[in-house]
């Protein structure tokens, strides 16, 4: 059995059960998906400050699972992509983060993409990290629908502004897909999906295939050589008892 991590960087149950039922509606048989939500931060991630604070609890969950049980991959389900890089230095298998995951599916799809996410204070780092995976040329546009990240799922207009948001993005941007730009606006990808006649990612899906793909193939990281590799054994302050490498 393949057994693929599912990490939730914010400390909201309701959405990793949310973020869990899109990982479990792609995978593949026999995989288990593995859902966590991170023990310490902030109940969402819609911010620089709220990601800083989300990446230490999410790689002591990494590290912790390293110690127990090591997953076959694990996923950053936060479209911020938060530690990832830190994440694959403590990790011995893939580790990818979902807006990673959905940039690389949706270049796929035709010749450009649209991003369409959360508040606008968040349309820097998406760019960011369209820049930093190499795909500036396919992306065309970042919307934000202005929902912070908790309302997605109290806001009954979520799903008709999300539709609306998406359909414009297309329209405006010329683009062939649409890339979800939060994990919880995963349960929304067909209904938007069937109103817009696009190719619409969601990345904790995008995620869950590349990386049982990835475990397919027998790719594991291990404790690898050079920038990723294990880090220097060190004494770290203040961490809670729990972490991994304290
Ligand atoms: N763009 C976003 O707001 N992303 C996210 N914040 C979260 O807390 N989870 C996400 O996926």
């Amino acid at each position: 059995t393949t057994r693929i991590c599912v990490i939730n960087p914010n400390t909201a149950a309701a959405m990793t059960e949310l973020i869990a039922a899109a990982a479990r509606a792609v995978a593949p048989p026999r995989t288990e998906i593995v859902a966590v939500t991170n023990p310490m931060g902030p109940e969402s991630i819609e911010s620089h400050y709220d990601e800083a604070l989300a990446a230490p609890g999410l790689l002591s969950v990494i590290t912790e699972m390293e110690r127990t049980d090591p997953a076959d991959g694990y996923l950053i389900a936060c479209f911020g992509d938060p530690g990832l890089d830190a994440a694959r230095e403590v990790a011995t298998a893939p580790v990818i983060g979902i807006a990673e995951a959905a940039f690389h599916v949706a270049s796929m799809l035709g010749r450009g993409f649209s991003v369409v996410t959360t508040l606008s204070r968040t349309i820097g780092r998406a760019a960011d990290l369209v820049g930093h995976y190499g795909f500036s040329r396919q992306c065309r546009g970042i919307h934000a629908t202005e929902i912070p990240v908790l309302d997605l799922e109290t806001n009954p207009l979520t799903g008709s502004i999300l539709t609306d948001a998406c359909r414009e993005a297309l329209r405006t941007d010329g683009s062939d897909a649409i890339v979800l730009g939060c994990a919880g606006m995963a349960d929304l990808t067909a209904e938007v999906g069937h109103a817009i006649g696009a190719p619409v990612i969601d990345g904790v899906a995008a995620g869950v295939g590349l990386l049982a793909g990835m475990a397919a193939m027998g790719l594991r990281t291990g404790t690898a050589s050079g920038e990723f590799a294990t880090p220097r054994t060190k004494l770290y302050t203040g961490l809670p008892t729990n972490f991994g490498l304290g």
